[in-house]
């Protein structure tokens, strides 16, 4: 077993005093009955695949950040959910043309929803194109031109970041942020916060609108990277991770890192907290709702990471509770490998949940009895054979 295996972290728990409560979509239920059975049909993952993935629940996260849309709002929320995350898990493993391909199949499926994907086609394309027809069914055209503006700002991101993670490129802590402001996701779903809501271009552009947006996303960058960091750092794709940035960056140790990195989430939890005091009063209901919607998406993502188990398996309760994680040793597999896409199914469950980590060195301990057993096989023979020899004065 690698010695990482007995190093332990504790992930800061940021949240502790932020306003918006844990507060569940009543649709939930519902919405991901139909929206798991709708992704499930694009057969985007093998079978082993699609069971590892659907006990990450990107509805629950759906449901969860958008707490307060409608049943046709929670679906699409649900739908988006569930399209990044297969978009996620094909581009985590991608070369920068592999992604600049999905990029545009999606991008050229969002700007012709009506449009038949062509035959071969990298099945995203369709996902995104059937998720975008029903999105326009009911959102307003500034969700609608908001929406299609920041995937595309998202997908070029990934790019990026496909672009980075071939060459082994580390940014600094600026140039992260840069990026990584994009690679979240959070601009394109905090769209879908408006999706029934008129709200204009000079409202979005009002500085303390803009403050809030801006620490709200660096507050889900926080969050994420914290609890995606055990699983990412063991199949070596942390090159885009907060806290290997900042260990880089600053030459400090993990802990040290965590500590500058929740003094960093303090700093944006209490500019968010100051902007929201300033909002004129009376304020627009569409911009307030939207505002809200902000602080739930903070909340929402924080408790799927534990009662999902995309980054703590069936631990993520107790974790949540206790802090505690204990390191896992880095994977033997392709850098970046994810596990879920069907090229690399072998080592799926072991990257998303600890069971997975019992079994490698399950299978580790089989090795070990292998080698041992053929040894001792060997060894019998060998002496048999010198009894034999022995016996007929040839030895
Ligand atoms: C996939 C995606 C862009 C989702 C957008 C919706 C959203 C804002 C989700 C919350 C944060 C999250 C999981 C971001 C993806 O980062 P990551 O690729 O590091 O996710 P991972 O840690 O689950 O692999
Ligand atoms: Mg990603
Ligand atoms: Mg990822
Ligand atoms: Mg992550």
């Amino acid at each position: 077993m690698s010695p990482s295996s007995e190093i332990y972290f504790t992930i800061p728990n940021t949240l502790q005093n932020w306003p918006w409560p844990r507060h569940i979509n009543p649709h939930y239920n519902i919405c991901k009955a139909e929206s798991s059975a709708w992704c499930e049909g694009f057969k985007a993952f093998t079978p082993k695949a699609q069971k590892a993935f659907n006990k990450c629940d990107f509805n629950l996260l759906a449901s969860l950040a958008y707490p307060l849309l409608n049943k046709e709002g929670c679906r699409v929320g649900c739908d988006l959910m569930n399209l990044f995350f297969v978009i996620d898990e094909y581009s985590d493993v991608a070369d920068q043309c592999g992604a600049r391909e999905q990029a545009d199949i999606v991008m050229d499926a969002l700007r012709h929803p009506l449009k038949p994907r062509p035959e071969g086609e990298w099945i995203g394309g369709e996902i995104a194109r059937q998720f975008w027809e029903n999105a326009t069914r009911t959102a307003t055209p500034s969700a609608q031109r908001r929406f299609i503006k920041m995937f595309d700002s998202y997908l070029n991101s990934v790019v990026q970041q496909a672009e980075d993670r071939t060459h082994n490129y580390i940014r600094d802590i600026q140039s992260y942020f840069d990026v990584r402001r994009d690679t979240i996701g959070a601009k394109p779903s905090f769209a879908i916060n408006e999706i029934h809501l008129n709200i204009s271009d000079e409202a979005m552009e009002d500085p303390i609108i803009k403050t809030l947006a801006s620490t709200s996303i660096d507050m889900l960058i926080i969050g994420n990277d914290l609890c995606s960091y055990n699983v990412e750092q063991a199949r070596g794709d942390d090159g885009h991770n907060l806290v290997t940035i900042v260990m880089n960056e600053r030459k400090i140790g993990l802990h040290a890192a965590l500590q500058w990195i929740s003094n960093l989430h303090d700093r944006l939890a209490a500019e968010f907290l100051e902007a929201y005091k300033k909002l004129p009063s009376p304020i627009n209901p569409d911009v307030a709702t939207y505002v809200d919607g902000l602080g739930n998406w903070v909340r929402g993502n924080d408790v799927w990471s534990f009662e999902s188990e995309r980054y703590f398996g069936v631990r993520g309760l107790e974790i949540q509770n206790s802090r505690i994680v204990q390191l896992l040793p880095k994977e033997k597999g392709e850098q970046g490998n994810t596990g879920l896409i069907p090229s690399t199914q072998g080592i799926s469950v072991s990257t998303i949940k600890p069971s997975g980590f019992i079994q490698n060195i399950l299978s580790s301990i089989w090795i070990k009895w292998g080698v041992t057993f053929l040894v001792l096989m060997l060894s019998v023979a060998s002496l048999r054979s010198i009894i034999i020899l022995h016996r007929y004065e040839l030895f």
